[in-house]
């Protein structure tokens, strides 16, 4: 049974991969997944991580990303999402979900879940979107404390606890740099530097701080989409792209509904649809059979 249900490789161990992949000189491209299968597709196509994001669990429910999710229901997401992929699952802490304390037991919650490490941004509550206007920042020692409580709070201290700031939009450049560099220091293990617009501000990042770096190469946003290979050669070691699946899904179930609402039939779009084949084989139907011969007794052939 096992890798059936749950993915083979330990919590620990993909705590481990991930510290040993900040590190490796390679950029850890981590897409974010908007259910557990996307995870396995993720991890199928070869990506080294896999990202929650808040905007896709709110969007997931259709509700906006402005800190209306709760803690239990980001942690539970994360959980389904880790439990069945083998790469590292990096989660979207928004803002810590409160105060200081609350920041603790976000940390021990998603240690929980099985996931590798998350992101706490410097925003006040109520957040936002970090490509909208309208953004504030709380004081940075504010934020210091944030991160002394996330890292007091970690039981293995391979758990990655990343610092983003959304100063960049606010109170510009120079001053996103030293909140980075005093949430280095407060012992954020890696800087999610949020809305930079172009290179030059990543390779103006890179220069200033020491510890691992995160871009964020979300569509429609602030931000310059630059290559992974590019912002490696630049320094970076991590780049999410958080809303990606979500936006490709979304995009093709629109069209699919309004083909299938003008035509009264799907039968001329199914070869944009995956096929049940292709999803058995990612759902591993023949690893299930293996363990009981009856789950896969059915035949595919004939069938559009
Ligand atoms: C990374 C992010 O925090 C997210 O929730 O995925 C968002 C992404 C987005 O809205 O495009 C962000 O604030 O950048
Ligand atoms: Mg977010």
């Amino acid at each position: 049974m096992t890798g059936l249900i749950t993915a083979a490789t330990s919590a620990d161990d993909k705590r481990t991969a991930l510290r040993a992949g900040l590190t490796s000189g390679t950029i850890q491209r981590l897409p974010g997944a908007f259910n557990p299968l996307t995870a396995k597709l993720i991890q199928e196509v070869g990506f080294e991580g896999v990202y929650v994001s808040g905007a896709v669990v709110s969007a997931d429910l259709a509700l906006p990303d402005i800190g209306l999710t709760t803690l239990s229901e980001v942690t539970d997401r994360s959980r389904q999402i880790a439990r069945v992929t083998d790469l590292p699952t990096f989660v979207d802490a928004d803002t810590g979900f409160g105060e200081p304390m609350n920041v603790a037991r976000t940390i021990t919650h998603l240690e929980g879940a099985g996931v590798a490490g998350c992101h706490l941004e410097d925003q006040v509550n109520p957040k936002r979107c970090g490509h909208l206007d309208g953004k504030a920042v709380v004081p940075a020692a504010d934020m210091v404390r944030r991160i002394g409580a996330a890292v007091g709070a970690r039981r293995d201290a391979d758990f990655v606890v990343c610092a983003r700031t959304d100063a960049r939009g606010i109170e510009g450049l120079p001053a996103a740099i030293d909140r980075a560099k005093a949430y280095a220091d407060a012992g954020a293990d890696m800087i999610f530097t949020e809305a930079l617009a172009d290179e030059a501000e990543f390779e103006e990042f890179r220069e200033a701080v020491d510890v691992p770096l995160l871009a964020n190469m979300t569509e429609f946003g602030k931000s310059e989409l630059i290559p992974a290979q590019r912002l490696q050669d630049i320094g970076y070691n991590a780049v999410i792209y958080p809303v990606t699946t979500l936006r490709l899904a979304m995009f093709a179930a629109e069209e699919g509904l309004r083909g299938l609402a003008a035509e009264g039939t799907q039968a001329g779009m199914l070869d944009r649809m995956q096929h049940r084949s292709r999803l058995y084989e990612l759902l591993d139907y023949e690893g299930y059979n293996a363990f009981d011969g009856s789950v896969y007794d059915f035949t595919l052939e004939g069938g559009a």
